[in-house]
This record gives structure tokens, sequence and C-alpha cells, in this order.
């Protein structure tokens, strides 16, 4: 959707990409907390050290201070102590706020930050199958639930449950003593109220840290033990939390819910807390806005991260709050590093390739494989700032984002029809003006020229046999969904007998496409058809290998070498049945070679202990897996990606655009 404006866009976010002149040490911001997380303007941060302050004024006029992405740290914690076990320098610059950079060269596959959560939750809908202090699965193998003893479930909130009396006494000692009383009635203020109970389960927790941190010095002096301790409640406070941009329903509800159960909670607490410290209601709302923007329509986390069960096997069925991870990792579309959820509510941040000293550490807080109009979206609409890094900001015809939403040439059938991106965050929130009908994109290689109206048309279509198709997956009639994605990916493949009379194709590189090939692949192996899918699966690896959306030793790329695995094992299987040796060693060996990609990645990307990391080194040495977790692992990259297009196109919606409107990705 090309737009024309050339208005500043300084109203969302005003972290900039410019490259930091200058840098303050985060240390030195204990000094003065007034400084907003910078200070200076954009050119010339005003350094908090004791040097500058003493340095005389300088005559030139100061600009007006840029205001910066950081609001002001609270001066009594002291950041490098907290970190001081890892290998950065924490830094905060009008254009990047708080941040992280490499205190020295880092190679790929090193731990950067591991926190533990200020609070975590095990989602409600998960509730039963996970013990709710290691994380541990609380299912059996194949995937079907094992009893819960009542034994290692806690009798008093009936919440909880454990793997372990271990596991429930930790819990219990950990602040779960505090809060049992009260997560038992969340559920009844939640109803009343229409508040998510998740979120108040959340806020309630972060208040039994507050009481457990007043027990005791939480931030010592050097190094902190992170197995052991939880990031301080304090450092919530100074976590960006878009109050004012969350909607006044939601602030009406959780203002609601949050006079409704302080009571509770005071009452619960009294003993070690007088109720008059408790966190006043308004403090509340703010802290709930720390998670979530609204419980109506889509759950979307500003802060909050979504962890996995300590296996790997099911993805997003706890909720952590990782100050640290939150205040010193800024979003890139290009990160260097990733997080990885691990054991006991903890989140570490790793390198995935090497990082050169004082380069910025980055991660993504998105989904990458989506054009730059939707990943912008995306965070606009769930972390509310205006992406500038260097992906967002680099001229689109030079950026692989091109190909994510554009039209391959039906001249030349090389270069693609550019779609520019919209320059703004109020462009891309309304709908396009002007005179659409004389508009035209160009080709990056032969100049040919292609209306909007054509290229509308050719999106509209696509995009409704993709709906088709995935109207036809819920209704699970897999056969005729099967036959429809496959079409659609014909109808769109270059080297087709038809498509040279076919006009413009959607950009093989197309996020539609991709989008399209992961439930067809599902259809694939749900009808026995293991060639295909293999052959498919090849066909979404070139792709995203090669679209340049994906940074290296991405882990969402290692699922994709694993699901590989798995189906040529299976396809080993079938040929052993059908007595043929040769082509069963054929698919064992690439199947194994496949394992060892992923196993390769996720050592850097996961580390070498992790679970997942784990699951690939031991397909490497087995010839035929248990199917429950063939099964597992397979669905688990479908789930995924099916569940990425649909928080994307729902935030599309919201919008109020038409799909083909911004993109044709789903
Ligand atoms: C989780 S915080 C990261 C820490 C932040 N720099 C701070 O000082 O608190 C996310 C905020 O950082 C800023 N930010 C992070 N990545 C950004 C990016 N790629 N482009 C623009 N702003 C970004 C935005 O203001 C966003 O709301």
């Amino acid at each position: 959707m090309p737009r024309t404006s050339k208005k500043k866009s300084d109203t969302v976010s005003a972290a900039t990409v410019a490259e930091p002149s200058a840098s303050v040490d985060l240390s030195s911001l204990t000094l003065d907390a007034t400084n907003g997380g910078g200070g200076g303007d954009e050119t010339e941060p005003t350094p908090l050290t004791a040097a500058a302050a003493s340095k005389p004024k300088s005559k030139k006029k100061k600009k007006k201070p840029a205001s910066t992405a950081a609001g002001p740290s609270d001066p009594t914690i002291d950041y490098p102590a907290l970190m001081s076990a890892f290998p950065i320098t924490l830094r905060t610059t009008n254009a990047k706020g708080r941040h992280s950079v490499a205190r020295e060269p880092l190679a790929a596959g090193v731990t950067v930050c591991l926190e533990r959560a200020t609070t975590f939750i095990v989602r409600t809908p998960h509730l039963q199958e996970l013990c709710h202090w290691c994380m541990d699965p609380l299912t059996g193998e194949d995937g079907k639930e094992e009893k819960v003893t009542s034994h290692f479930a806690c009798e008093s909130c009936g919440v909880a449950v454990y793997c372990s009396k271990g596991c429930m006494e930790e819990d219990a000692r950990d602040g779960h003593a505090l809060t049992c009383g009260t997560v038992g009635k969340l559920k009844d203020v939640a109803e009343r109220t229409d508040v998510d109970v998740d979120l108040l389960r959340m806020v309630v927790g972060l208040m039994a840290r507050r009481v457990e941190d007043l027990k005791e010095v939480v931030v010592k002096e050097g190094k902190v033990d992170s197995d052991k301790r939880r990031t301080p409640f304090k450092c919530v406070g100074d976590l960006v939390h878009h109050r004012d941009k969350n909607d006044a329903a939601f602030i009406k509800v959780v203002t609601a819910a949050g006079e409704l159960y302080v009571d509770d909670l005071a009452e619960a607490l009294h003993e070690i807390m007088p109720k008059d410290q408790l966190v006043p209601v308004p403090d509340i709302v703010t802290l709930a806005c720390n998670f979530s923007l609204s419980p109506s329509y889509i759950r979307v986390n500003t802060n909050a991260h979504g962890l996995g069960d300590s296996q790997s096997r099911n993805k997003d069925v706890a909720l952590g709050l990782f100050p640290l991870g939150a205040l010193f990792f800024n979003h890139s579309c290009t990160p260097n590093c990733c997080f990885v959820g691990q054991r006991h509510g903890q989140l570490a941040f790793r390198t995935l390739r090497p990082v050169p000293k004082d380069e910025e550490l980055t991660v993504s807080y998105i989904d990458l494989y989506a054009p730059r109009d939707e990943r912008r979206l995306n965070l606009l609409l769930t972390k509310h700032f205006w992406c500038k890094c260097k992906r967002c900001t680099m001229p689109i015809d030079k950026s692989p984002d091109r190909y994510l939403n554009g039209l391959l040439c039906s001249k030349c059938r090389k270069g693609v029809y550019v779609i520019p991106p919209s320059p703004t965050p109020e462009s891309i929130m309304t709908p396009p003006t002007g005179d659409l009908s004389t508009r035209t994109y160009t080709c990056d290689t032969c100049g040919d020229a292609l209306t909007h109206t054509a290229a509308e048309t050719i999106f509209a279509r696509a995009d409704s046999k993709y709906s088709e198709g995935i109207s036809l997956i819920r209704q699970r009639r897999y056969p005729a969904a099967r036959m429809t994605f496959a079409r659609l990916i014909q109808s769109h493949d270059p080297s087709a007998s038809s498509a040279a009379e076919a006009g413009p194709l959607l950009h093989p590189r197309h996020v539609l496409l991709l989008n399209a090939s992961v439930p067809l692949m599902n259809c694939y192996v749900y009808e026995g058809d293991h060639n295909a899918a293999v052959a498919l699966n090849r066909r979404v690896l070139a792709m995203v290998e090669g679209a340049g959306a994906f940074p290296p030793n991405a882990p969402e790329v290692s699922d994709y070498w694993f699901n590989l695995g798995e189906l040529l094992m299976e396809q080993a299987g079938e040929h052993k049945k059908a007595k043929k040796m040769t082509l069963q060693k054929k698919c064992e060996k690439e199947g194994k070679q496949a394992f060892r990609n992923c196993w390769e990645i996720r050592k850097v990307a996961f580390g070498e202990g992790h679970a997942k990391t784990a699951a690939a080194e031991k397909r490497i040495h087995s010839t035929q897996p248990p199917l429950s977790e063939v099964n597992d692992e397979g669905t688990s990259l479908v789930r995924a990606r099916v569940g990425i297009m649909k928080t994307n196109r729902k935030i599309r919606k919201l919008c109020g655009l038409a799909i083909s409107e911004i993109c044709m990705s789903s």
C-alpha cells in the first residue's frame, strides 16, 4: 500500500535508528534519575558522569531534548550489578533508550542474559498440564494427560499443580503461600469484571513478589545467582507500560477488578505487610498495562513473554515478566540474539551469530517472515512503537522485504514489482488516499509498470483462495484443503507450464506462499503422502533460508529441519516395509542430515543442554523415533505458523483495512 506522505513519524515512538554518537553507562544513571533515560539531543546525548557535570556549559543553544523510549530509571536499582554476570554493557541513549551492547567480541551461542521471571504463571487453559514450579510437563510421552494426584495439587487454591512434593514446597516458599488464598477467588473477580483471569494472576504474583522483596535484600553486590534470584519487583516500575495507549474500557474493567480483589489480597498478606502498604489500585492498573492491551480482542502482551514447558513440547503455555530482558533488549527485525524459555520460569538471551564488541544486542518481538508493513503494524498495535530498525528503514528496493509482499514481473520474470511500504505510523493506520487508478508499481529489474488495480486483483484472488483453504482446514476437510492450497501454490509457480501466460505472480518468497505451504504440508502428512510433504518441506526450507527474513541460526528454521528429518524417517519406514533397501538407506541418511542441521542451529539458539537441542541430537542417533514425538513436533510447527498467521490477520482487521491493502500475507 504505497503512501506519498513525507510527514515525520514522531507520534508513536521517539526511538530512532540514528546511530548513537555517544552512550552513557547505565551505572551513571543511578546518579540522576531525572534524566529520562538519555537527555540531550540525538547527536549529542549528555553523559551523566561527574566529569560531564563539571564541564563548562557550552554557549551553543541546546536543542530541545528529543523524547526517549526510556523513562527515568529507578536510582535505587543497581542494574550493572544485576547484570554483572553477563558479557554486556548497559547503555542508554536518546536514539535507542536503554539497551545493551556486547562488552567484548561474542561468539554465536553465548548466553548474554539469563533472567528468572519476577513472576510467571501457567496460562489457564494449561493449568493441569505442567508443574507450576519447574514447568515439567505432567502429560505422558504420548501426549495424553497423566493423572495428577491430589497429593501434588495445592489444596487451598485448587489451581496450582506440581510434579512432586518438592516442587510444591519450593513454590510455597517462593510466594505461592502468599497468593494462594487470593488466586482461588480470581476466577470470580475476572467473571464479574470481564478481565482476563491470567492478567489478574500475574498482578497478584507481582504483589507477592513485592512483599518477598521487602523481606530480604534482593539486589546484592556483585554476581547475582540467576538460578535462585528473581528479578526484583521494583524493576517492573521501570518498564515501558504504555498505559496511555490502552483503551478506556480496559482501564475501567481492570480498575474494577483491582478494587474487588485488593481487599482479598490485603487479607492474605496482612501478616507480612500492613494494608496501607499494598500497591494502590491505580498502580495495579498500571501494572496490568504491562501485560495486556485489552482482554476483549487479541491477547497481546507489551512486556510479558510466552513460555513453553520445560521439554518445549508445548509452546506458550505460561507467561512471565522479565524486566531485565524487557529493559535492555530492543527489538530488531534482523536481531543478533534470540530469547529462549528454560526451566523454573527462566528466560535466556543468546547470540545467534558472532557479535563484535560494542554492537547493540537485539531480539525480535515478532514473527520475522512478514513484509515490512505487517511487522510494523504488529509492533504498533501490540507494543506501541514504530519500528526503526535497519531492516525497516533501508530503501525498500534494496531490502529483502520487497519480495515478501511483491509480485514477480510478468515481463522479465526475474524482477519484482515493488509495493512501497507505508512511510509513517499514521499512514499505516488509515486507508490509502489519492487516485488509486493511476498508481503503478515498478519492476526492480526491467522497469515494467503494473497498475495498482491489477496488483490488487491478484492479491485479492490469492487471499480468497488462501482463506478458503483455512476454512476447509477448520472444517477438517483435509483433502479439499489440500487441493485448494496446492492449486494456489501451483498457480503462482513460475516454472509451471501455464506460468508464461499467467501475468504477474506472487513472488516465490511471498509470505502467502509460505503460509499456504505449512498447512498444505500438514494435509500431505495427514493423507500419508510423505513424498509430497518432503518435497514441499525442502521448498519451504529454501524459502525461509533464502529470503533474508530470518537471522542466521533462527530457531524457526531449525523447526523446518526437524520436520524434514521426521518426514524422511517416515519415508524410510515406508521403503523398509516395501523392502526397498536402497531408498530406505537414502532417506535415513538424508533424515539424519536434516536432524544434524537442526541440531547445529539449536546448539546455538537454545544451547547444548536445552530440551529442543537434545530432541534433535536424539534423532541423529536413532533410526525410527516414537510416532508421538513425530506428531508433536510436526504439528507444533504447523500450529506455530498458523498461530502467527491468525494474529496477523486479526491485527489487520483491527485497523479496518482490507487485507490486500497492506500486503497479502496471512
Ligand atoms: C521492551 S522496551 C526496550 C527497552 C527500551 N529501550 C527502554 O529504554 O525501556 C521496548 C521499547 O523500546 C523502544 N524500541 C525497542 N525497539 C525499537 C525499535 N526497533 N524501533 C523503535 N523503538 C524501539 C520502543 O519505545 C519500545 O516501546
